[in-house]
């Protein structure tokens, strides 16, 4: 049965990035993955002063619209990096917070998609036939996260 997931206070709503999981990465503490991710998109271009302004966004809806300001100019390497960032990202989420590690390591081999209307890159978008990085990139820590844990069970 493929699980869907979008808003965060709709089932399965923790695999939203706007969840209210923060993460340590490099040596800063950032609110929801949605901060992390979307400030991203400015390191080392010429728009990188919005970088504190969505790290300070009061919520990840806030985070978002700064980091969609279309007439601010992305980092040049954005789309060859962004999916690596995400998956990073996600994988942190996941290892920092055991409530929702097992929410994710229940849902076995289900897969995992996430159903927004208006993203068919990491949604499946209205039609639902988009490509789903961000169910992919779930469903690859998932196993991730697997392989780690068998591997300290086996050397304990
Ligand atoms: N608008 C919106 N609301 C939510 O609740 C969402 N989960 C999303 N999806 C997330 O938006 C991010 C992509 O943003 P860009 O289009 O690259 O600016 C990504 O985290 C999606 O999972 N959108």
């Amino acid at each position: 049965m493929t699980i869907y997931f979008y808003k965060v206070w709709q089932p399965y709503g923790c695999f939203s990035n706007f969840s209210p999981h923060g993460i340590h990465i490099q040596g800063t503490y950032w609110p929801t993955v949605e901060h992390y991710y979307q400030a991203q998109k400015f390191v080392g271009s010429i728009d990188a002063v919005i970088i504190p302004l969505i790290h300070a966004a009061a919520t990840p809806e806030e985070a978002a619209a700064l980091g969609r300001c279309s007439t601010r100019q992305l980092r040049r390497d954005w789309d060859l990096v962004k999916t690596e960032i995400m998956r990073e990202a996600v994988l942190k989420k996941f290892i920092t917070h055991i409530d929702i590690r097992e929410v994710l390591l229940k849902t076995g081999d289900e897969i995992l998609v996430e159903n927004s209307p208006t993203d068919s890159f990491w949604g499946c978008g209205a039609n639902r036939a988009g490509l789903n990085h961000l169910g992919k990139t779930l469903m690859s820590v998932r196993e991730e996260i697997r392989n780690l844990l068998s591997l300290t069970v086996t050397y304990e």
